[in-house]
């Protein structure tokens, strides 16, 4: 009984949670449920990972099972996203004997004995890129991605050394890719900071496409904190490098990072790709550009599951046409025969081979290799990368 009175708060709590997050909709959920349990000191340290858990797991299912009451469409979540629910049991007691099921299993039982269909879950179906499997895709938003860290050079076996001695487990995904479960604090192991960089499995795959040489000059030109940045010298440590982006503030977590990192021999200007770069950077020419395009984020929607039904789709229209200026903008600055990586996270064609199809027609540039990175297979980001030669 004392379980059921805690399973009901927990619900209210959910509802609260969900009522004024709806208010401020524009942040991401884990920074608003940072400032909810601020604002709610008298809640403990099970209560706010259990609200975190059932609110996420609230979004995994996007659009699917609207009409049902809350604690109903919690239990479907719960069902499908977790291996054990005391919800699961309280709600839908006849499905919880296969709350630890295959998920193949679970979706056929929740479509035969609830409101929930799949279909329903993620509204932008018709719109995947080439080579995104819409059911797989879908169903990797049920799962929370891992956390991926790429070991810098020279500091491969140290790095393992000292999580191993944290007890923090790992998978070794390659001799500097490694994945964590998520929400491991690595901050907190001060000796390490500079030695390991945290990136998506996917984004580290990006870099086999820079294929830079020594002296040659590149451009970040949407830098962002610098994770493209610090791949790039990390594999190619003599380029000479500028980076750019629009934003002021994302260029100072860049200097901390690069400072961490200790990097000092690079150039950085603010600079907006949708406005004139010549008048910024004249007729610098560079052997190399990524654009690392701003974009729907779709491919990242498993680690911020809020976005599957806060996301506007006319949107897309607007990413899709930023992107094709700002690579237009770039190609100017770029000498022939030489590449430009282009690089969205989103799984939406518009963004990917569509504006890829956009710019080979531009009579700019020809298409050497693209590659829909499928991270929604285990557990990772998926982003499009391609890399395209200046006529
Ligand atoms: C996908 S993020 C870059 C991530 C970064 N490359 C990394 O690997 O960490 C896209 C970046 O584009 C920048 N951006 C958005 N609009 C822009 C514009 N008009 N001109 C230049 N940069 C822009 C954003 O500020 C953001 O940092």
């Amino acid at each position: 009984m004392a379980t059921e009175r805690r399973i009901s708060q927990q619900i209210r709590m959910v509802e609260r949670v969900l009522h004024e997050y709806q208010q401020q909709r524009k942040i991401p959920l884990a920074r608003f449920l940072t400032g909810f349990y601020k604002r709610n000191r008298q809640m403990g340290g099970n209560d706010r990972r259990t609200v975190s858990r059932l609110t996420y797991h609230y979004f995994r299912i996007g659009n699917a099972a609207r009409q049902a009451d809350l604690s109903t469409r919690l239990a479907i979540a719960e069902f499908l996203c977790s291996e054990d629910s005391a919800l699961v049991q309280l709600v839908l007691p006849a499905l919880y004997p296969s709350v630890d099921k295959p998920m193949k299993e679970k979706l056929v039982l929740l479509e035969q004995q609830t409101d929930f269909r799949l279909e329903d879950v993620f509204p932008y179906q018709g719109q995947l890129s080439e080579g995104v499997d819409g059911s797989d895709f879908v169903k990797s938003l049920f799962v929370q991605p891992d956390l991926f860290i790429r070991l810098r050079p020279g500091h491969e076996a140290e790095v393992q050394k000292r999580l191993t001695e944290e007890g923090i487990s790992y998978r070794v995904l390659g001799t500097s890719r490694l994945a964590l479960p998520n929400g491991v604090a690595l901050d907190r192991i001060r000796d390490l900071v500079g030695k390991y960089e945290v990136q998506d499995d996917s984004s580290q795959q990006t870099g086999t496409f820079f294929n830079a040489a020594d002296g040659e000059s590149w451009w970040d030109a949407c830098a962002g904190a610098g994770g493209k940045s610090l791949l790039l010298l990390d594999s190619h440590p003599a380029i000479n490098l500028l980076v750019s982006d629009v934003r002021t503030s994302i260029l100072r977590n860049l200097d901390e990072r690069f400072e961490a990192a200790g990097i000092t021999k690079y150039r950085q200007k603010i600079i907006d790709l949708t406005k004139d770069t010549a008048v910024i950077l004249g007729n610098e020419q560079f052997d190399g550009i990524i654009l690392d395009a701003p974009c729907s984020g779709s491919g990242t929607w498993g680690r911020t599951p809020e976005m599957i039904t806060s996301f506007d789709g006319d949107s897309i229209r607007q990413f899709a046409a930023v992107q094709q200026q700002a690579a237009e903008a770039v190609i100017k600055h770029l000498k022939p025969g030489k590449p430009l990586i282009y690089i969205t996270c989103s799984v939406f064609s518009e963004e990917n081979e569509q504006a890829i199809a956009f710019l080979q027609n531009t009579g700019l540039v020809k298409l050497e290799r693209a590659e829909l990175l499928q991270g929604y297979r285990h557990r990772a980001d998926s982003m499009f990368v391609a890399r395209l030669i200046r006529r």
